[in-house]
């Protein structure tokens, strides 16, 4: 059984054309002429419950619109979603009851106000009794390892501090399905990780259906076993991290220092060098020669310091979209 249910959704937005200067403001007011956006295009997936599914895509792909239709918040042009059992754009009660947003860039919490004023009204609009209401906060500000920074005027918090109070409010309501719509945006990665263990601990402890966007490949690695991938509003990959990364990342770059310059001549009989900047070199590496190429680089040069990565998410995704539809 599903808890989220897509089958070929769509979302066209009409967007009016305006010819630029007076005459074409003019001839805009009499008559207006529209071009179709096609944000989100035949859009099929399932997703299990307590799944923790990654949704990627670059810029304008149709991440958001597809998450503002699998949250009611506006109506698909064509196509089937169903939410735990509910259709979104009805908005029922039951259905708003087991769903949340977040989303990064925009906040609930009432900026002048300790987070706990508002925290009181959320719990109101769900009826939520005091005592559930103070148990569920204790547990969650636990969890989140919140405290004080709840009784404190949210614009005094740090911006780690704000976005733990607002995944608070935000789950006060002990929701089933959680959508997350770049929740580590602009955080440091103290913060990243810290938000990053609450979402597992939430879901483990909850059995949460969580689909989540991000630009931060480390988000998508720590928490998602399965990702789908956007482009132009349609769906081009779904399947596990693995999988991707294998096929579309199939480089590691392997960052070193030494402890004297090498010349690029020398450095590139190990593999491709990306870049030096004075005594640090970067290679990109093939999967299954990087055991060799390290052994190689370790035994036979001078090596302060060395670091395996994998590419930047914006990098997979890039490869992605080079290869086209697969
Ligand atoms: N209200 C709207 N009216 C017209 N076009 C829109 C509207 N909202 C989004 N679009 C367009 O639909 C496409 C998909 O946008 P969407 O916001 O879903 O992308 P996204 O994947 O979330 O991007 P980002 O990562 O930048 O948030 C874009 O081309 C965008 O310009």
């Amino acid at each position: 059984m599903s808890h989220i249910s897509v089958q070929n959704l769509s979302k066209v937005y009409p967007v009016a054309v305006k010819e630029p200067g007076m005459q074409g403001t003019i001839a805009h007011f009499f008559k207006r002429t529209y071009r179709e956006i096609h944000a989100v295009q035949d859009v099929t997936f399932d997703i299990a419950p307590g799944e923790v599914v990654g949704f990627l895509g670059a810029n304008g792909a149709g991440k958001t619109t597809t998450l503002k239709m699998l949250t009611g918040l506006i109506h698909p042009s064509s196509g089937e979603v169903r939410v735990a059992g509910a259709v979104p754009f009805k908005r029922d009660t039951a259905f708003l009851k087991q769903i949340t947003l977040v989303m990064g860039q925009k906040q609930q919490l009432i900026w002048d106000l300790p987070a706990m004023d508002s925290l009181r009204i959320n719990g109101a609009v769900y009826g939520l009794s005091d005592r559930t209401l103070d148990q569920r906060v204790g547990e969650l500000a636990e969890m989140l390892g919140l405290s004080r920074q709840l009784t404190q005027p949210v614009r005094k918090l740090s911006l780690g501090e704000r976005m733990k109070a607002e995944l608070l409010a935000a789950l006060l309501h002990r929701p089933q399905v959680l959508f997350l719509d770049e929740p580590t945006l602009g955080l440091d990665v103290n913060a990243q990780v810290a938000v990053r263990d609450f979402l597992r601990e939430y879901n483990q402890r909850y059995q949460a259906t969580v689909l989540l966007t991000s630009h931060y490949m480390a988000d998508i690695t720590a928490l998602c076993d399965r990702v789908l991938m956007i482009h132009q509003g349609q769906l081009i990959y779904d399947g596990s991290l693995d999988g991707l990364v294998e096929k579309f990342a199939p480089c590691r770059e392997v960052k070193v220092e030494f402890g004297q310059p090498y010349a690029m001549e020398q450095l590139k009989r190990y593999a491709d060098v990306q870049s030096v900047v004075g005594n640090i070199a970067s290679f990109l590496v093939q999967p299954e020669m990087l055991t060799q190429t390290v052994s190689k680089i370790l035994a036979e040069l001078e090596v302060v310091d060395l670091s395996i990565t994998d590419p930047p998410i914006e990098a997979v995704i890039g490869q992605v979209f080079q290869a086209g539809v697969v």
